[in-house]
């Protein structure tokens, strides 16, 4: 295999809709449904059913229609039919939804139970984007990272559990006691304890001079933390919640409010004095946002850096994939639909207006309005013309660079080579500080059998190892030096590994498949590969970060390049704020027009400060 295929080519291109969930599905002791392992994702063949059982009753658009291999009862033309769409207003969808990351399937499922008809159309053959899943040779692997934030049973910040519970799902999952190992320069060495106080006095043991230092920094994260975790969360771009939530928890809005245009690295310095401890900040915040604690939004680094103690990191049995299956069959539950294999090309716009979507293979679907999940590189580039591209967007990409991406190896490995308490998350980071955001500086490990080991056959674990690269440097190679670069640049890594973790891990492997950049651009369909947006320069905190509305009517955009960036549960964030907005647009939730007209000018005068 030359290149790593994130996913399983199933024949099958769409679920259809069951339109509604066999009772024996229910837990008896909570009510909540519970996953099923053989889901309709690994049934097989389900054919182009969707929408033709509700096709009798629903109101043909005004379209005069040549060829069309589905009746998808109007929702869809071939290339070469002629539309009159209008407004949209007679599409058969509320909304269409590039692409099944967490972030569209979160905004999808959202707005599906709000009693809206959405359609997600997804380039690959499974859902869950870089939350999605590969096996081989009988073992699971994560395609991207394996810590989940937001996955407890308590508090308002746990979305990822919200947004499953909202269409029915319940996921075991498995506590992991502690988030990430660090192994850094100078030998120094910190495990992060679920339990916060055992983390801070592991802290502070190694930097007994910065107590207070440490006490206060971390401090004020749990004071912001505290704060979101107890508003509910929804749009910020829809004045009537947004002045609600001011009104019900004014100091916690206004604390969020003062902390929204700083960043980790400046309230770090207002503590902390030793130059190591600073740069163990920025290790805390690079793995998360993948730029230092001075280019960190301080409400994001509080974010994560109190949910693993709060909720703690929690991982579902059965694997990251788990989550995003669940969500698509939970959209196709609440009766909406997702399509597999379906490469959107374009987005239509008619009279200054996003009506619909096109695929590579020339079909239309027509909607109400459109939501990318694609990111902004990519909708405004590619399913848009780059030459149309709205001033708010430029602005955009002045303040923000596509991250880079990764170097990923998926790798299985003889069980008896990691010692028996071998934590499940790492980072390694040998010698030089300086190192940190460089081009294969930093190692990021997750061994996800260490929690649940239903993930490879008996004997065996899983590695992924990942750390950053550029897609720069493998283009322009041939196929043969291309596969001979993947070779020894993971050997290194894998040396590297060897030589701090585990004696004798090259001699252990069992199963490996490295993935570069172009691996990422490929199966993720994200320009360069990017990991998602980077600040060009020391941000205003999160100001400059734009919500999901866009400067085209009727067209959102959702996941890492929105407010507020990248990560599992921020993307999920976004698609609790995306279908808020959209339901309220659409007529599912209350609006003002007035008062909708001030707040979007004020936000986005506020992005042209950052
Ligand atoms: N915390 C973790 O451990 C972890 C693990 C995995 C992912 N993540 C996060 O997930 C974030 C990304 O989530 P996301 O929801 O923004 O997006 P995503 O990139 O995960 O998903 C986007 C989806 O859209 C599809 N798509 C893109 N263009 C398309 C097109 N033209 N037509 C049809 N489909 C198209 C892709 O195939 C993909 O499935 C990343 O920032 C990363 O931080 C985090
Ligand atoms: C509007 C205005 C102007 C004002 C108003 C005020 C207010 C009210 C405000 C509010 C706000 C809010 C609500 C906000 C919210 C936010 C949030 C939720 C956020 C979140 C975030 C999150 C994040 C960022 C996350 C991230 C994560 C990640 C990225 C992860 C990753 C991981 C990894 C990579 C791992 C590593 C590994 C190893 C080590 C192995």
């Amino acid at each position: 295999m030359n290149i790593l295929n994130f996913g399983i080519p199933t024949p099958h291109s769409v679920i259809t809709n069951p339109k509604s969930k066999p009772s024996s599905n229910r837990n008896p002791r909570n009510g909540c449904n519970r996953i099923l392992c053989s889901d309709q994702l690994k049934s097989g063949n389900h054919g182009f059913e969707f929408g033709i059982n509700r096709a009798h009753h629903m109101k043909r658009p005004n379209r005069i229609r040549r060829k069309s291999t589905v009746d998808f009862a109007g929702a869809v033309e071939t290339e070469g039919s002629s539309s009159t769409s209008g407004d949209g207003s007679s599409s058969f969808y509320d909304a269409i939804v590039i692409g099944s990351g967490i972030g569209g399937l979160v905004a999808a499922t959202q707005l599906a139970v709000k009693g809206a008809k959405v359609l997600v159309l997804e380039k690959y053959v499974i859902p869950g984007g870089s939350s999605g899943f590969y096996e081989r040779d009988g073992f699971k692997f994560d395609v991207g990272s394996s810590v989940m934030f937001g996955f407890s049973d308590k508090g308002n910040l746990n979305l990822i559990t919200q947004s499953l519970a909202a269409v029915g799902f319940r996921l075991p999952v498995i506590p992991d006691p502690t988030t990430v190992h660090f192994h850094l320069p100078n030998g120094l060495s910190v495990l992060v304890h679920k339990e916060y106080n055992e983390f801070v006095s592991e802290l502070v043991s190694k930097f007994p001079h910065e107590r207070e230092g440490i006490l206060g920094f971390y401090g004020v994260c749990w004071k912001i933390f505290n704060a979101l975790n107890s508003l509910e969360l929804k749009s910020l771009e829809e004045p009537i919640y947004l002045f609600g939530q001011f009104f019900k928890k004014p100091i916690e809005c206004l604390t969020l409010a003062y902390y929204l245009p700083q960043n980790a690295g400046n309230i770090a310095r207002k503590y902390i004095k030793d130059p190591e401890l600073l740069s163990f900040i920025d290790a805390e915040c690079f793995i998360v946002s993948t730029v230092n604690a001075m280019q960190t939004p301080m409400i994001n680094a509080s974010m994560v850096l109190c949910d693993r103690h709060f909720g703690g990191i929690n991982y579902p049995v059965g694997g990251v994939g788990e989550i995003a299956k669940s969500l698509a069959k939970g959209l196709v539950n609440k009766g909406s639909n997702i399509l597999y294999k379906a490469n959107a090309t374009s987005i239509i716009i008619e009279n200054e207006k996003a009506v619909g979507v096109k695929l590579s293979d020339g079909r239309k679907f027509y909607a109400k309005t459109v939501i990318s999940n694609a990111t902004r590189w990519d909708t405004f580039g590619k399913l848009l013309k780059k030459e149309d591209m709205p001033e708010e967007e430029k602005r955009f990409q002045k303040a923000y660079v596509k991250a880079p991406s990764f170097l990923s190896i998926h790798m299985a490995v003889k069980a008896d080579v990691l010692p028996p308490d071998t934590d499940c998350h790492h980072f390694v980071l040998e010698d030089d500080w300086k190192s940190l955001e460089d081009p294969y500086g930093s190692i990021f490990l997750s061994i996800p059998t260490v929690l649940d080991s239903s993930l490879a056959p008996e004997g065996n674990h899983i590695l992924h190892i990942f750390t950053v690269s550029s897609i720069e440097d493998w283009e322009g190679l041939s196929r043969k030096d291309y596969e001979a670069k993947k070779e020894v640049v993971a050997a290194k890594i894998i040396d590297r590994l060897e030589k701090k973790l585990f004696p004798g891990l090259a001699s252990s492997i069992v199963f490996k498949e490295v993935g570069t950049p172009k691996t990422h651009r490929r199966y993720l369909a994200r320009d360069s590969g990017t990991y998602g947006p980077m600040p060009r320069g020391i941000p205003k905190g999160l100001l400059a970060m734009p919500f999901n509305t866009t400067a085209i009517n009727g067209l959102y955009c959702v996941g890492d390049s929105c407010f507020p960036g990248q990560g599992v549960i921020a993307v999920a964030f976004s698609g609790v704020m995306c279908a808020h907005r959209v339901a309220a647009d659409l007529g599912y939730e209350k609006k003002n027009k007035v008062l909708d007209t001030g707040l979007l000018g004020l936000l986005g005068w506020f992005r042209t400060l950052a």
